[in-house]
């Protein structure tokens, strides 16, 4: 039902997502990418400079930003069918939007993953306007590889751009200050980071496998009285970090809901 492919825009995260794709054994036959940015893809994947003159596709994956959408949409929308599912990456572009750029299409699906799909480990978000059960599972089928697929309303979904989209980004940087802090607290910095960083990497592995939530971790980790109790203390006084994360949150939330308004005046 999405055999072939048509993939518009081919940067860091439809990149990623074909990536994700080949690595589980994808035929690269189905998917033809065009960016005019890229002569390669990921894979040593073909790219076309510009769209193609013609042709049918099963899905339309929209890579590009979400303010290039207008200008790119009239054209993508000429090879857009009856049969055509439009699958779009773009932050704050609602389904509204993209049945006014492609109301041809067989269904609109906004899609919210983030760049971890090339490792098949991405939470992704789903919303659609279709009610067809059979091309839900599609989706939901053509996702698996990449990641937890999982549908939600669309009113949840500038708030889930902010967590599953923006999130990474997040973790990121409080990996940086881990091993910055250390840094200057004594360690030598590469020594610092390479720490900080495997540290990350086992806590998220065995939060992810453990039968305990994470702050139940947390509690197996502080001994009472103990080193880790007296930093936690520091992150626990007054909810520090429960504030700035909120606050974080808002701020990715607000501007998706922000661009949202943009493109639909
Ligand atoms: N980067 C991320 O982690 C995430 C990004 N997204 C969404 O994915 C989309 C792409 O973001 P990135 O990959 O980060 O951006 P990017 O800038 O890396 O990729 C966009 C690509 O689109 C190409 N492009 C521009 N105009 C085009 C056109 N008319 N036809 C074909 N290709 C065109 C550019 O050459 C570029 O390679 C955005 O809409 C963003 O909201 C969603 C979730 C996570
Ligand atoms: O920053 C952005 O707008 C996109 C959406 C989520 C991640 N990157």
């Amino acid at each position: 039902m999405l055999e072939s492919i048509l993939i518009v825009g081919c940067g860091n995260m439809a990149g990623a997502m074909v990536e994700g794709w080949l690595a589980d054994g994808l035929n690269p036959s189905r998917l033809t990418i065009v960016d005019p940015l890229r002569t390669e893809g990921p894979g040593g994947m073909p790219v076309l400079p510009a769209l193609p003159e013609d042709g049918t596709f099963d899905a339309v994956l929209l890579g590009i930003k979400p303010q290039n959408l207008a200008e790119a949409a009239p054209g993508i929308a000429a090879l857009v069918g009856e049969g055509t599912t439009v699958l779009s990456l773009l932050a704050g572009i609602e389904l509204a939007v993209l049945q006014r750029h492609f109301p041809a299409a067989r269904a609109r699906v906004r899609v919210m993953p983030n760049l971890a799909v090339a490792l098949g480990k991405a939470p992704i978000a789903l919303a659609t306007d279709s009610t067809d059960e059979a091309l839900a599972a599609a989706v939901v089928g053509l996702m698996q590889p990449l990641g937890t697929p999982e549908w939600i309303g669309e009113d949840k979904f500038d708030l889930v751009t902010a967590l599953a989209g923006s999130g990474p980004a997040f973790v990121y940087r409080f990996i940086d200050a881990l091993g910055a802090a250390a840094t200057r607290l004594g360690l030598p910095e590469e020594q610092a980071r390479r720490l900080a960083l495997a540290m990350v990497e086992g806590a998220s592995a065995l939060a992810a496998a453990s039968p305990h939530d994470p702050g139940k971790l947390a509690d197996m980790v502080a001994s009472k009285g103990g080193v880790t109790r007296a930093g936690l203390d520091v992150l626990d006084n007054g909810e520090a970090l429960g504030r700035v994360v909120i606050d974080t949150l808002r701020a990715a939330r607000d501007r998706s809901a922000e661009m949202a308004r943009e493109a639909r005046d």
